[in-house]
C-alpha cells in the first residue's frame, strides 16, 4: 500500500478547502443496502455510503460500474426509466425518497442536477434562469432572484448586459454555468452533476472547478467524473465503484488517493486498469 510520500496520482490533494474539510460531516444524503437493476441487470449491489452537507463528494469508478445510476437514484431520475427498479433506501434527510408519500417533482426542487453537455433551454439567458421559479410560482423580485443565480455561478458579469439574448448563443463553459444558474435559482440544497466539465475545454473546465469549490459553501455537491485528478482537486470525500455496481471504498479524498484501503482502488487510481 502507499505511503503519502508515495502518492497515486500526480496531482496533489488540497488540503485547504476553505475550511470545509475541518468541519465535521453532517449526513444529508444515506444509501443503505441500495440495489439497482435495469430488467435483470443489476447496475448497484448493496450500496451503503453516508453524504456529508455541505461538501464536495466524488463518485470515481470505471465505465459502466453504476456513478450515472448512483447519482440519478438521489433525485429519482431513474423513475423516468421503465425497466429500472430500486431495492433498498435511499435517504435525504432521514427520509427514503423512495417512499410512496415523496413527490419527486418536490425532491428534484431540493436536489437540482447539471449534466453532462450543456443543456440550455431555446430560450432568453434571464428565462433560463427564471424557468425553475416561474414553474413553483414564484411570486418574489424574479429579477434579484436571476441576478442572484448568474452571480452564484460566476456568469454575472460576463452576461448582465445580454439577458435577453439566447442562452444557446453563450460558449460551451459559459452554457454549462447558465445550467448552473438554472440549478441553483429554486435555491435547492444539493446540486447533483454528471460529468459537468467533461464537454468543456481545460479553461472553462478549470472555471468550473472553482466555481464547485464556492457552491460547496453553501450546498452539497455530489459530482461524477471520469477525471480523477479534478476528483483529487475538488472533492471532500472520495466514492469509488468498481466492476458490478458495488462501492469499494469511500472515505476522505486524500485517502483514497493517498493510501487506499482496497488494493483493487489502488490499482484503479493508478491506471492498471478501467
Ligand atoms: N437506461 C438504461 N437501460 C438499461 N441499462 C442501463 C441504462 N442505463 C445504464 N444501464 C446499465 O447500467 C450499468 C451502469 O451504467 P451507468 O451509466 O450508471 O454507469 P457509469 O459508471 O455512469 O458509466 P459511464 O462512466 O460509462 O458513464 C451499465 O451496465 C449500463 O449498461
Amino acid at each position: 500500500m502507499s505511503t503519502s510520500e508515495d502518492s497515486l496520482i500526480t496531482t496533489e490533494v488540497s488540503s485547504e478547502r476553505t475550511g470545509r474539510s475541518d468541519r465535521p460531516d453532517e449526513t444529508v444524503l444515506a444509501a443503505r443496502d441500495l440495489d439497482v437493476y435495469y430488467g435483470d441487470e443489476r447496475a448497484l449491489a448493496s450500496v451503503d455510503v453516508e453524504i456529508p452537507e455541505h461538501k464536495v463528494t466524488a463518485i470515481i469508478g470505471p465505465s459502466g460500474c453504476g456513478k450515472s445510476t448512483f447519482l440519478r437514484c438521489i433525485n429519482r431520475m431513474n423513475d423516468q426509466i421503465a425497466v429500472c427498479r430500486v431495492d433498498g433506501d435511499l435517504s435525504f434527510h432521514g427520509k427514503n425518497v423512495y417512499d410512496d408519500d415523496v413527490d419527486p417533482v418536490a425532491l428534484r426542487r431540493r436536489v437540482g442536477m447539471v449534466f453532462q453537455k450543456p443543456n440550455p433551454f431555446p430560450k432568453s439567458i434571464y428565462d433560463n434562469v427564471a424557468y425553475g421559479l416561474r414553474i413553483q410560482g414564484f411570486d418574489g423580485d424574479m429579477d434579484a432572484r436571476v441576478e442572484e443565480a448568474l452571480r452564484g455561478a460566476a456568469l454575472w458579469d460576463e452576461v448582465k448586459d445580454q439577458l435577453d439574448s439566447s442562452g444557446l448563443d453563450l460558449s460551451g463553459g459559459q452554457q454549462q454555468r447558465l445550467c448552473i444558474a438554472r440549478a441553483i435559482a429554486p435555491d435547492p440544497e444539493v446540486i447533483l452533476m454528471d460529468e459537468p466539465t467533461s464537454a468543456l475545454d481545460p479553461v472553462a473546465a478549470s472555471k468550473i472547478e472553482d466555481l464547485i469549490d464556492e457552491l460547496a459553501e453553501q450546498y452539497t455537491v455530489v459530482i461524477v467524473t471520469h477525471n480523477m485528478q479534478q476528483a483529487a482537486r475538488i472533492s471532500d470525500k472520495t466514492a469509488v465503484f468498481l466492476t458490478g455496481g458495488k462501492l469499494v471504498e469511500f472515505n476522505e479524498t486524500a485517502k483514497v488517493f493517498e493510501n487506499p484501503d482496497e488494493p483493487r482502488v489502488e490499482e484503479y487510481i493508478t491506471g492498471k486498469f478501467g
